[in-house]
């Protein structure tokens, strides 16, 4: 069976930067949308051009030096933004415009105080006039993880038959259980009228941990777009995390889904983002986390010496780690000294490694961790040394 693309579309710069206290500048979003068009994403939503003149500026910039990717701009169903956005990305090689409206229950009710017919009107009014920007707009039904199916799906044929080429499918509120939001795919792919004209796209929040599952079970589905940010930041907890999305599709082959991602950048391009934003990743964050190939307790590092493979199903390498770490703590064994013993130069007998780990032990238990130079003094301080040196 040949492969399908999954287009990744990266929201670092939009979504990811709605993260309070992460405001980029203009250079920096420049040097992260680079790097996004490097790193093979197919869609970098540059921003909301009409929220602020800095951001207009950004995504007009941003328009003109990316190569490959298509440049989008999120807009409300309001034609004043739809236009500055289309004004922001005319230099743009291919550029899509994102628009869309609440379409829940709650959203129609509190945020709009409308009613259901009236907010499709507004969603198709809103497709038309950003067409006349661009043949790719992207139309959002913001909430659709608590919008009935039915509506949805009304909502949905309305949208594409006033043009709209990708159809986003939003778990705003990070509420739906993986075989929910994989139904909710299912049914849009079944149910609405003329959906092969347009792709169906996951755009999944994180609030209950849920937004990787929900996005693999969205494309599982039948969806042909994953929503996503690097290191998974966005709004409140956060959006799906590219990193994550990509090594599950190529880590699992047998689900026939590809994406054009050189995942040998994923650390790097972690590492600039989260500098850039000044946001710490968390150390056991899934794929590009401090720990995510770090082996620090004994029956796990004899397993990894002997075959990387016991205990890691990524090649650190594909996603440009240089290698896994064997970290010495108190619950280190045998192997793992003599491993890193020998990294420092000490080529140890048996008979020396029980010795000088006796050693090692009273030292791993009064520090978190044993460097290379706690190694050197654990050998030099051992009753054995002149007998390891001298062979
Ligand atoms: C789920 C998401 O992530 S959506 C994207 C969220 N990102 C952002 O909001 C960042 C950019 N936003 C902004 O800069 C500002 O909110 C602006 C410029 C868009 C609007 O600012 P203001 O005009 O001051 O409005 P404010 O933000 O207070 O309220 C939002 C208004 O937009 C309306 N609105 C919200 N979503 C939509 C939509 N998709 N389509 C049409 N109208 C909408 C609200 O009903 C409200 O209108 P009201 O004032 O008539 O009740
Ligand atoms: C604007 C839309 C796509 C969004 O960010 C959401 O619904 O979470």
């Amino acid at each position: 069976m040949s492969h399908s693309n999954i287009q990744i579309f990266d929201t670092t710069l939009r979504d990811g930067e709605q993260v309070p206290g992460c405001k980029l500048n203009k250079e920096q979003k420049l040097i992260i949308a680079e790097r996004l068009d490097l790193l093979g994403v197919d869609v970098i939503e540059a921003g909301f051009p009409v929220s602020s003149p800095g951001d207009f500026a950004s995504v007009e910039a941003i328009s003109k030096i990316v190569k490959n990717a298509t440049v989008c701009g999120l807009t409300r169903s309001v034609e004043n933004d739809i236009k500055v956005a289309g004004e922001a990305l005319r230099y743009a090689k291919k550029a899509r415009i994102h628009t869309g409206i609440g379409t829940s229950d709650s959203h129609i009710k509190f945020k709009f105080n409308s009613n259901r017919d009236a907010i499709i009107e507004r969603a198709v009014r809103a497709v038309r006039y950003a067409k006349t920007f661009t043949e790719d707009v992207e139309f959002y039904a913001e909430d659709a993880g608590r919008t009935d199916n039915d509506y949805l799906a009304r909502v949905c044929e309305a949208v594409i038959a006033a043009g709209a080429t990708v159809l986003n499918i939003p778990d705003t509120t990070g509420y739906c259980l993986p075989n929910e939001y994989g139904a909710k795919i299912k049914y849009l792919m079944e149910n609405v009228k003329g959906i092969e004209k347009a792709i169906l796209s996951c755009h999944c929040h994180n609030d209950l941990g849920l937004a990787t599952a929900n996005s693999i079970e969205g494309v599982i589905n039948g969806a042909r777009q994953i929503e996503c940010t690097i290191n998974g930041i966005g709004e409140r907890a956060g959006n799906t995390a590219l990193e994550e999305v990509v090594m599950i599709l190529k880590q699992h082959p047998t689900l026939n889904l590809d994406t054009n991602i050189n995942t040998s950048l994923l650390y790097s391009t972690s590492q600039m983002v989260s500098e850039h934003m000044g946001i710490y990743t968390q150390p056991n964050k899934a794929i590009v986390g401090a720990n995510a190939f770090a082996h620090s307790s004994g029956i796990h590092q004899d397993g990894v010496i002997k075959n990387r493979e016991t205990y890691e199903i990524i090649d650190p390498k594909d996603v440009g780690v240089t290698e896994s770490a064997i970290v010495l703590t108190a619950r280190s064994g045998r192997a793992a000294l003599a491993y890193r013993a020998k990294k420092v130069g000490y080529e140890l007998t048996k008979l020396q490694l029980d010795v000088v780990y006796a050693n090692f032990l009273d030292f791993a238990d009064i520090k978190k961790e044993v460097d290379d130079s706690d190694i050197h003094q654990i050998i030099e301080t051992s009753t054995i040394y002149n007998q390891i040196i001298s062979a």
